[in-house]
């Protein structure tokens, strides 16, 4: 990789993306906020990771990849991201093997040293380089704020404190948050630390917006930990197109024209869009239960499954497993099952979808939000019960499916299956119309629209990030 032609002016700025599409989607599209406002970015990602970023290389945009040690950890050659593997023992390879690219990364920031590095939040050893190098760290946090003032209240108290405690407050937040299950011992001292090492940062940079946070709870942050949160989101408005909203993260399985004409022939407000994120397994029993509910709901729906759990030339033997023998036939005009990649953020911003069933991942969220699009909510795995405190409890633009048993992805392997009567109520709650259904998707649109205008210019986040550029120029010139 040669150096940059610099504009007069321009920052260098290093990011490092995380491997898996919940972390790397909303970072690389920051890196491309900061290149749209002439910037130079550079993205250290490893060879199959880049496959998905080579569309975004521009004279301000670079990739610079290392190796993936996937055969170290005894993955075959290419399984570079956690969404490439389907088991707990895979994904914690991937981990491990993500963290053995301190080495490769570390020489090459060394060599090549920027006016900032922004990395994930799974990487606490940038902050050692960084220091070195007399450079600003930022931390890429994939959670909302709200999460994370969740997490350090609950983490100031031992846990042991909570699970006698009946309901399960969250103490000293803004707003009075009970917890139907306190997260598992495991989550707290896997996600502790790394909270720990980010207030040693410069600041942290959230995908979500001042309105959605909320600002009691970015003073809470700042008043509680000392530290700045920058907010420069909802990071997928960068997408315009419906060719970019349907290559993003992943090229889609489904085309986007076939997927907006089949939206194009439903009423609007009619579509249950079901996902999970990407890196979410259920059990064919769940995936059953879900089934199930989703046809006595009698709704039209659009229901994204993994790839790796149904094929189109499955036999009926293994369909039957996780779908009602002539579930398919039935619905053949009511709804699509997407099997693999969903054009998630075309999906979501189409007139007909009237709510989205979904695990609560940070993105996922946000995206729905940015689309004024009301929430039906299943958490399920790390800060995803936070997430649906903040829709349902704080903003009222969701209904909650009740669940309740807290997973931990690489640790615990979910056991109970959420039945089918749970998942209809919550459905047809949104779904089935009336005043409540009415007043929650109001308060959604309304959101929305929100969200829309805070990466405008003059929006909150869009102001955020000049503020932003406009301290990292000020600390580059300071310090040369
Ligand atoms: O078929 C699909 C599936 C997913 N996506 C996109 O993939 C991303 C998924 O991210 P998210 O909704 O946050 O879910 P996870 O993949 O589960 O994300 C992980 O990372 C998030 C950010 O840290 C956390 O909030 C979650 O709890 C954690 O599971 C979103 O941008 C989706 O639009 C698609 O475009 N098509």
């Amino acid at each position: 990789m040669g150096a940059f032609d610099l504009d007069e002016g321009s920052l260098r700025l290093h990011f490092i993306p995380y491997p898996s599409p919940g972390h790397m989607i909303p970072l690389c599209d920051i890196a491309r906020l900061f290149s749209s406002r002439g910037h130079h970015v550079t993205i250290l990602t490893t060879p199959s990771n880049a496959h998905t970023l080579h569309k975004f290389i521009s004279h301000r945009l670079r990739l610079h990849t290392v190796h993936f040690p996937s055969r170290q950890l005894g993955l075959p050659d290419g399984v570079e991201n956690l969404a490439a593997v389907n088991n707990v023992e895979d994904s914690v390879k991937v981990h491990e093997a993500a963290m053995l690219l301190r080495g490769p990364m570390e020489r090459f920031l060394e060599r090549n040293p920027p006016d900032c590095i922004v990395a994930d939040f799974f990487f606490p050893w940038v902050h050692d380089v960084a220091t070195k190098l007399r450079i600003p760290r930022l931390v890429f946090n994939g959670f909302s704020l709200f999460a994370v003032c969740a997490m350090h209240s609950i983490y100031a108290n031992p846990i042991e404190s909570y699970s006698n405690s009946d309901p399960n407050v969250v103490r000293d937040l803004p707003h009075r948050i009970t917890l139907k299950a306190t997260p598992p011992k495991v989550l707290i001292d896997s996600t502790k630390p790394l909270l720990e090492m980010e207030l040693k940062s410069h600041g942290i940079i959230v995908n979500n917006f001042a309105e959605l946070d909320g600002e009691e709870y970015i003073q809470h942050y700042e008043k509680t930990t000392g530290h700045k949160a920058w907010h420069v989101g909802p990071v997928s408005l960068i997408c315009r197109t419906a060719e970019e909203k349907t290559e993003r993260g992943q090229e889609s399985v489904v085309c986007a024209h076939k997927c907006l004409s089949w939206l194009n022939s439903k009423r609007a407000n009619s579509v249950l869009y079901i996902c999970f994120g990407s890196i979410n397994q259920f059990s064919d029993k769940q995936l059953y239960e879900i089934a199930c509910a989703v046809e006595a709901s009698g709704c039209d729906f659009v229901w994204v499954v993994p790839e790796k759990k149904g094929k189109e030339d499955e036999s009926e033997e293994e369909k039957a497993k996780w779908m009602p023998k002539g579930f398919e036939k039935r619905n053949m005009t009511k709804g699509i099952i997407i099997r693999g990649w969903a054009p998630q953020v075309l999906i979501l911003g189409h007139l007909s979808v009237g709510a989205f069933l979904t695990h609560c991942g940070w993105n996922s969220t946000v995206e729905a939000v940015s689309a004024g699009v009301p929430m039906i909510m299943w958490p399920v795995h790390d800060e995803q019960f936070y997430n649906e405190k903040l829709i349902s409890e704080v903003h009222g633009i969701g209904v909650e499916v009740g669940a309740e048993e807290w997973n931990v992805i690489g640790f615990v392997v979910k056991k109970k299956v959420v039945g089918r009567e749970s998942i209809e109520k919550a459905v047809r709650k949104l779904m089935d119309g009336g005043d409540e259904a009415e007043k929650i998707r109001r308060r959604a649109r309304e959101l929305g629209k929100k969200a829309r205008a805070a990466v405008e210019e003059g929006g909150s986040s869009h102001k955020n990030l000049t503020s932003l550029i406009d301290e990292l120029k000020r600390l580059r010139d300071s310090s040369s």
